[in-house]
């Protein structure tokens, strides 16, 4: 398997371009589910999960076609068409690889009024239950049953009716499943407590911009007027905030100054805030944001939280700095139950970090020393290159298939602003 050796000590420095946000492509994707004309997707990043999902697309009959894919380019643009519905079942080999294949339960339940999709399962970083997804989809007039680690849902005939249902707990997923449901619905659908992520409201945006008919896009309450049929799209992918967030996290720790291309300040605001408290420079700049630090890093305290919180897929790379700052911060994950896989490695590494059930206390300022390391999850294996970016001497990143399934070739971004980093093929 494939590692990452990064030479620490190197202060990043120039321009680094920000791909396709993986979170918005992975729910803008199955969007081609619900018409049989063509969806073009532009900036789409090139990762692991958009190759499986892809994968899991054509399984239902769905035409993929890839263009812009000069080895030398970041992103491309793919057309997806579904003519016809060629099977209607996400089958665990695919769903068991790609957590967010469950995102093909709304679109094919509302295009063919049935959905068969092989039950997720836990991940490292949670128990990541699809209750809410479900529960969403009774309320509006589907019948779900679960039968030898499969998901059934089916429509009654003539097609959902759409309802109203609340969500208990704010939930990304879920939210895109119900949204992906209600368009195609007989009737309108309310969902209250809906999550206002800034790839709810790429996903909304595509689908208006296919037919459908959306009130209160990035609000919690969220109307669906159903409508006959949806029409096809052409939609460039938001820029990935979770991506730039990493990279100006790895930015800062190196006392450094990176101008990250593409990045969208607005999407980001919590952890702009998060890191103006640490002491490092955020400025808008033509074209992107600017990052830097010209001071000491400061402790910070923060707790993870639905948007507009700060979100828990930056809490990692976010501890990884704060290991470097002067005084204790304290951090508490509220979204996932398992999320501090990364602090056993960052200890490794020499910083100082106890965890006391979903708290973490950071007790900063400590010299962090290369280590062999191993990535759990993706946004822990992001925290060990952000850590390894200031460590002294050599970092060894094992376990590479997470980092791969979210940073789009994160070796060559780095490297363009001075990182030591390399990718070798491993034993
Ligand atoms: C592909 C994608 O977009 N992944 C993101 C998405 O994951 P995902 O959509 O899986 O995360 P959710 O927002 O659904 O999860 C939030 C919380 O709700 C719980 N829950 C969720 C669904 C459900 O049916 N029942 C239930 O109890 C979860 O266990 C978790 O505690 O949002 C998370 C929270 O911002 C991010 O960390 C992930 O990167
Ligand atoms: C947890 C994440 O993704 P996924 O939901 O695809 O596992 C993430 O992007 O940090």
């Amino acid at each position: 398997m494939d590692k990452i050796i990064i030479e620490g000590g190197k202060r990043l420095e120039g321009s680094l371009p920000i791909s396709g946000a993986k979170n918005a492509a992975l729910t803008l994707v199955p969007c081609a589910l619900l018409t049989e004309e063509p969806v073009t997707l532009r900036n789409l990043p090139r990762l692991a999960d958009i190759d499986g999902f892809q994968h899991l697309m054509n399984q239902f009959g769905v035409s993929t076609t890839i263009a812009g894919s000069r080895p030398e380019d970041f992103g491309r643009v793919m057309t997806l068409q579904t003519p016809r519905l060629t099977n209607t079942t996400a089958p665990y080999e695919l769903v068991r690889k790609m957590r967010a294949s469950i995102l093909v339960l709304g679109p094919l339940l509302g295009r063919a009024g049935e959905a068969t999709v092989s039950l997720p399962g836990g991940c490292a970083i949670g128990n990541r239950p699809i209750d809410l997804h479900l529960k969403a989809l009774e309320a509006f007039g589907a019948t779900i049953e679960m039968t030898s680690g499969y998901v059934r849902a089916h429509a009654p005939d003539g097609g959902l009716p759409g309802g109203d249902f609340s969500f208990p707990v704010v939930s990304v997923g879920a939210t895109e499943n119900a949204l992906m449901a209600a368009v195609l619905a007989n009737g309108t659908s309310r969902l209250d407590n809906a999550a206002r992520e800034p790839e709810i409201v790429d996903l909304c945006n595509l689908l208006v911009a296919m037919g459908a008919e959306i009130e209160g896009i990035g609000e919690s309450l969220i109307t669906v007027h159903g409508v006959k049929r949806l029409h096809g799209a052409t939609y460039r992918v938001m820029p990935d905030r979770i991506e730039a967030g990493s990279y100006a996290c790895a930015a800062a720790i190196t006392g450094g100054d990176v101008t990250l291309t593409g990045a969208n300040m607005k999407d980001m605001s919590a952890t702009n805030h998060a890191l103006r408290n640490a002491g490092v420079h955020v400025e808008e700049v033509k074209g992107g944001i600017r990052v830097y630090r010209d001071g000491p890093l400061k402790a910070v305290n923060l707790s993870t939280a639905p948007f507009p919180g700060f979100p828990t897929d930056m809490q990692a790379q976010m501890m990884a700095l704060l290991a470097m700052a002067e005084g204790t911060s304290v951090l508490t994950e509220t979204i996932f139950e398992n999320r501090y896989m990364h602090v056993p490695e960052l200890n490794r590494m020499g910083a100082h970090i106890e965890t006391q059930g979903r708290t973490a206390i950071v007790h900063g300022a400590t010299m962090l020393n290369g280590a062999e390391v191993m990535a759990t999850d993706l946004r822990a294996s992001m925290s060990l290159v952000i850590a390894g970016l200031c460590a002294e001497g050599e970092t060894v990143v094992h376990r590479l298939y997470h980092l791969d399934r979210g940073y789009e070739r994160l070796e060559e971004k780095l490297s363009l602003v001075g990182a030591n980093i390399e990718r070798v093929g491993g034993d």
